[in-house]
């Protein structure tokens, strides 16, 4: 299996469980490692045939900017779930960091993988 790299992408939504952050928006940091076979699209220089990291990354942002949740769990959960349904993903690793959420901690979050991993031929 080969892996697409997407790191320390910033989005901006609303999270949080207490009411002081239900009215603002906070950035989180995502790590996403996504599981596919390059091959095909190495053999013919296609974009087409592979994860194309610009469009998911976009795909990640318009999904922070809709969704509105408490939980980095579930906002981790549910992105990847939209990103497995709308893109060839087998396997994915997921990380969600909240920067400053907790004093004295550089950030605070969860790492979820998600899929199969499939073995290289
Ligand atoms: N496991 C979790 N613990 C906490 C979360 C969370 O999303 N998952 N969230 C908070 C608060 O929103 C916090 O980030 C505010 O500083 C507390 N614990």
């Amino acid at each position: 299996m080969d892996l697409v790299l997407i790191e320390a992408l910033e989005v901006d939504t609303v999270i949080g469980v207490y009411d002081w952050e239900r009215s603002i928006t906070q950035t989180l940091q995502l790590d996403l490692t996504l599981g596919t076979d390059i091959r095909p699209a190495a053999a013919v220089d296609d974009i087409g045939l592979t994860l194309n990291y610009a469009a998911i990354s976009e795909r990640i942002n318009v999904f922070a900017a809709e969704h509105d949740v408490a939980l980095v769990e579930t906002f981790a959960e549910r992105l990847a779930e939209t990103l497995r349904d709308e893109f060839a993903v087998s396997w994915l690793r997921l990380t969600v960091r909240k920067p400053g959420a907790v004093p004295g901690a550089a950030a605070v979050g969860v790492c979820i993988e998600r899929g199969h991993r499939l073995e290289s031929a």
